[in-house]
């Protein structure tokens, strides 16, 4: 095939990526996808076997990750012994890589193409509620795009309702009884929101803020795939913690956290 780009036709170039996916990892079909954020890397190893990494950069469409900590590759991993295979993409562009909303969306795109009925998009996020501090993982229920943009194109008009699927949520709940819920607002950042900003978010009814998954999750529906999100609080947003937070306490709010995250994500997916 010659090389489709993005550019010319993202379907295209998702189906190219999908068949480069699995004829490298001799898996014709993956069942569920992960996008794993900040803070998730660890949670792979706990999925199962992996079966395949492949550098990302070798992979149609995708990049090298342009944030520190993302691993770039992609993985096919043997579920335990469910005999279903996750495809788990490490590395994830943001809309702030002006890279183009197409290829936000690509790595899911690819994802649905390869066979996935489930996608697991994971992040860390800054936290509106005191009583999340950083470590606390959260299961999304609703968003609010403040991206001003939309991975869809043309007459294409998408019903968002339950996009965060009731069911995968209540999967969620009894792997790990005491999950919050909450709101994620996206961002398009690259810079952190003014406290001002944080206040507009929490009263319009946000929890949660973050630079990603809006716009993966919108794309997800489109292709007819069921999405799970769940947020890890790496921080208090702007203006919400009385005294600031050092970064210290965020990597290691985020480290504590690991193994609570890792074994609920693979409890989750084993699913
Ligand atoms: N927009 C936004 N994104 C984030 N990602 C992380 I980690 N923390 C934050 C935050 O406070 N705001």
């Amino acid at each position: 095939d010659e090389n489709v780009t993005l550019a010319a036709d993202p379907q295209a170039a998702a189906d190219q990526a999908a068949r480069h996916i699995a004829e490298a990892t001799g898996i014709e079909r993956h069942d569920v996808a992960l996008v794993l954020g900040s803070g998730w890397g660890g949670a792979a190893e706990l999925i199962g076997e992996t079966v395949a990494e492949l550098p990302s950069a070798d992979v149609p469409g995708f990049s090298r990750p342009a944030v520190a900590g993302h691993v770039g590759t992609i993985r096919s991993i043997r579920i335990g012994d469910t005999g279903r295979h996750a495809l788990v993409l490490g590395a994830r562009t943001h809309l702030y890589e002006g890279r183009g909303v197409r290829a936000v969306v690509h790595g899911v795109r690819t994802a649905a193409a390869a066979g996935v009925s489930t996608l697991v998009l994971t992040n860390g996020c800054g936290g509106l509620r005191l009583e999340w501090p950083p470590g606390t993982p959260v299961l999304i229920s609703d968003h609010i795009n403040l991206t001003a943009t939309s991975p869809l194109e043309g007459a294409t008009f998408v019903d968002l309702t339950d996009l965060y699927s009731s069911r995968l949520r209540a999967v969620a709940r009894e792997v790990d009884a005491g999950l919050p819920e909450g709101v994620y607002v996206q961002f398009p950042g690259p810079h952190y929101e003014t406290p001002a900003e944080i206040q507009f978010a929490k009263r319009g009814g946000g929890d949660l803020v973050g630079m990603s998954t809006a716009l993966e999750a919108i794309a997800a529906r489109e292709a007819g795939v069921e999405v799970l999100g769940i947020s890890l609080v790496t921080n208090l947003a702007a203006g919400i913690s009385p005294q600031p937070l050092s970064h210290a306490e965020v990597l290691e709010a985020g480290r504590a956290a690991a193994p609570r995250i890792g074994s609920l994500l693979a409890a989750i997916v084993a699913r």
